[in-house]
Order: structure tokens, then C-alpha cells, then sequence
């Protein structure tokens, strides 16, 4: 059981005055929607043996399971620990500490390029607290050995900590995203002069995520609401609590948890390189086990000056799309994304 004085503020407010649910009907831990299709599984070291696969995954679903990633099992499993050990901190330590270049968040998914929230109204709050962490600013952190299993569980010892695991698990992140985004390339038949700065490892970051259970709320108050991502690409590794959801066909369809694959979905910018080919994948997050969900996402983008080309739509950079978002989730209190820079 995490620590209550864990939780921000909101959470435990909102979690008080959420109306109880009776359990018979529409409990969030009643009638699982099951996984009626898994989703594919690209084996990463049979890429060129099998290459059709993942531009069918890609086409079809926009989101698949890779095996045979070659990061350790171990290295997995340490990190969630390491990130609910990390959650479990008392909240206004975490706000304390949690400063540049981290982003800490609640609440919202939505954040400015430096790494603050963006304020949305009276929009639905999603029930998920995150630390972002850029990949290439690791070495700001402390350092530590990650191993730190003694109980001391102080804000600096678990910073350190989480610095070495994070440094070791995004060496191997950048490895999958540029070994896939080139079999996606070569699927795509991409003009190398522009697709070798269509995905650029240095944008990568990692968002650590903890996501509340309340056996109070309804659906509509665990998780994270639907949306697409703006990365070219977004690696996923998620714990057996599980609560991915992804949309096909005009239904929700559930993912099943399995802690040792990794998830990749496609993100919007691959969606306009791939002159829609490809698909950028609507998904959500639901909570629905009476525990609190732990991920690790790592997105990754374009080069910054990087134009995207497509026939599908008018030239724009990664910032420009951004910039957009920005605009649209401050005055609408939501992303419009691609319909902005399609053409007619
Ligand atoms: O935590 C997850 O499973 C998904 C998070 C997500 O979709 C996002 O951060 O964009
Ligand atoms: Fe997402």
C-alpha cells in the first residue's frame, strides 16, 4: 500500500468526495473488457527476415509488442520498482526535488517545452502522476549505484539511483527506436535526405508514470483520457497491472500486460511521414485492477530543425506542431494535432 501523504493534494481530495460505487454495477474492477485481438508481435532480431510485419502492424493497428528486445529482464523490472519507490516519496518532497531538468506532474499529460503543465480549465482530470526526465540530461542527476535496496528511501538516494537505471535503459531505447524507425523507413521507402533527420535520439525523453487506483471513481476518473502521441515513435514498458487501451474499429480494445515486451506505438509525426500509411495510434489508459499502475514511456521526435515533408500535408517542423498543440489545449482544452496542418 503506497503512502497516503504520497498523493497530491487533488487526488486525495478528489478521492474523498468521489461517490462510491456499488459493486455490482460498474465497478471499475468489474467485467474486464478482454483483449479480443492481441496485438502483433514483432520479433526485433527477425526485423529483415520478417520485414512485412511491422509495416502491416503499423498499418493496421498503429501499436504492437516487441520481443527479443535485448534489454535485461532485470534492468525492467528494477526500474518499475525504482519508479514506486520513487512515487511513494512524500509529496512535497517530490515537488521540492523533482525540479530541472525533471519535470513533475499531476493531473495532466499536457506540458509546455520547459517542462510545466498546461493549464486546461475545468477539464477532466487524469488520475496520473508523472516525472519527465530528458534522456540527454541525465547526467544533471546525482550519481548512484541504483541498488540502494537498504530502505533509506531519501529523495537524493533515489534520484542517484534512478539516474544510473534510466542512463543504461535509454542507451537501449535509442537502439530499438532507430533500429525500428529504419525497417519503418525502408517499409515506407523514405527519401534518405530526408528521413535521416526524421528521428533524432537526442529529443528522446522518459516519462516514469503512477497511476491511481479508487475503488470510488467511476471509469471516467482512472487513467489517462484518449489521445494520440506527437512523437515519431513511443516505447512503453508497463507493469502486470496493465490498462493500456487502444481504439480500432470504434471500439476500445484492451491490451494485456506482459512486463517483459515492450509496446511501441506510432506517433503522429510517423503518421505524416508515412503519408498516412501508418497510424497513429488513439489510445488511453484505465485502471481497473485495485492497485496503482506503474509505466515507463519513452518518446521520441524529429531532429528540431527538421521539416516533415508529406503529400498529405503542408510542410512543418516538430516545433511548429507543438507550438500548435500548445495553442489549442490552452484555448480549447484539447489537441485538434494533425486535421491542423492537413491539406484540403
Ligand atoms: O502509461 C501508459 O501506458 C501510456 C501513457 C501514454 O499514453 C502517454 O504518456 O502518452
Ligand atoms: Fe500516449
Amino acid at each position: 500500500m503506497e503512502l497516503e501523504s504520497s498523493y497530491p493534494p487533488l487526488f486525495r481530495r478528489l478521492r474523498d468526495s468521489a461517490p462510491a460505487i456499488d459493486p455490482d454495477n460498474g465497478s471499475p474492477t468489474a467485467n474486464p473488457i478482454p483483449e479480443p485481438h492481441p496485438i502483433p508481435l514483432i520479433d526485433l532480431q527477425r526485423l529483415d527476415v520478417e520485414p512485412e510485419r511491422l509495416g502491416e502492424a503499423c498499418r493496421e493497428l498503429g501499436i504492437f509488442r516487441v520481443v527479443n528486445h535485448g534489454v535485461p529482464l532485470d534492468l525492467l523490472t528494477r526500474l518499475r520498482s525504482h519508479a514506486r519507490r520513487l512515487f511513494s516519496l512524500p509529496f512535497e518532497s517530490k515537488q521540492a526535488s523533482f525540479t530541472t531538468p525533471l519535470s513533475y506532474f499531476w493531473a495532466t499529460p499536457v506540458l509546455t517545452p520547459s517542462g510545466s503543465a498546461v493549464s486546461r480549465g475545468s477539464q477532466s482530470v487524469n488520475w496520473v502522476e508523472g516525472l519527465q526526465v530528458p534522456v540527454g540530461q541525465l547526467s544533471l542527476l546525482g550519481d548512484g549505484d541504483g541498488d540502494d535496496d537498504d530502505g533509506d528511501d531519501d529523495v537524493v538516494t533515489v534520484l542517484a539511483g534512478l539516474r544510473s537505471l534510466l542512463q543504461e535503459y535509454g542507451v537501449h531505447l535509442a537502439r530499438i527506436a532507430k533500429l525500428l524507425f529504419q525497417a519503418m523507413a525502408d517499409d515506407l521507402r523514405l527519401d534518405p535526405t530526408h528521413s535521416k533527420s526524421y528521428l533524432s535520439e537526442s529529443t528522446g525523453f522518459i516519462r516514469l508514470y503512477r497511476y491511481l487506483h479508487c475503488s470510488k471513481a467511476d471509469g471516467d476518473m482512472s487513467g489517462m483520457e484518449a489521445h494520440s502521441d506527437s512523437s515519431v515513435l513511443t516505447i512503453l514498458c508497463e507493469d502486470d497491472v496493465g490498462g493500456l487501451e487502444f481504439y480500432k474499429d470504434e471500439q476500445w480494445i484492451r491490451v494485456q500486460s506482459a512486463p517483459d515486451t515492450l509496446i511501441v506505438n506510432v506517433g503522429d509525426m510517423l503518421q505524416v511521414m508515412s503519408d498516412d500509411k501508418y497510424i497513429s495510434v488513439k489510445h488511453r489508459v484505465k485502471v481497473k485492477k485495485p492497485e496503482d499502475r506503474i509505466s515507463l514511456c519513452y518518446f521520441v521526435f524529429p531532429g528540431q530543425d527538421s521539416v516533415i515533408r508529406s503529400v498529405k500535408y503542408r510542410p512543418f517542423t516538430y516545433a511548429d506542431f507543438q507550438a500548435q498543440v500548445q495553442r489549442d489545449v490552452k484555448t480549447l482544452g484539447f489537441k485538434v494535432g494533425l486535421p491542423r496542418f492537413k491539406l484540403d
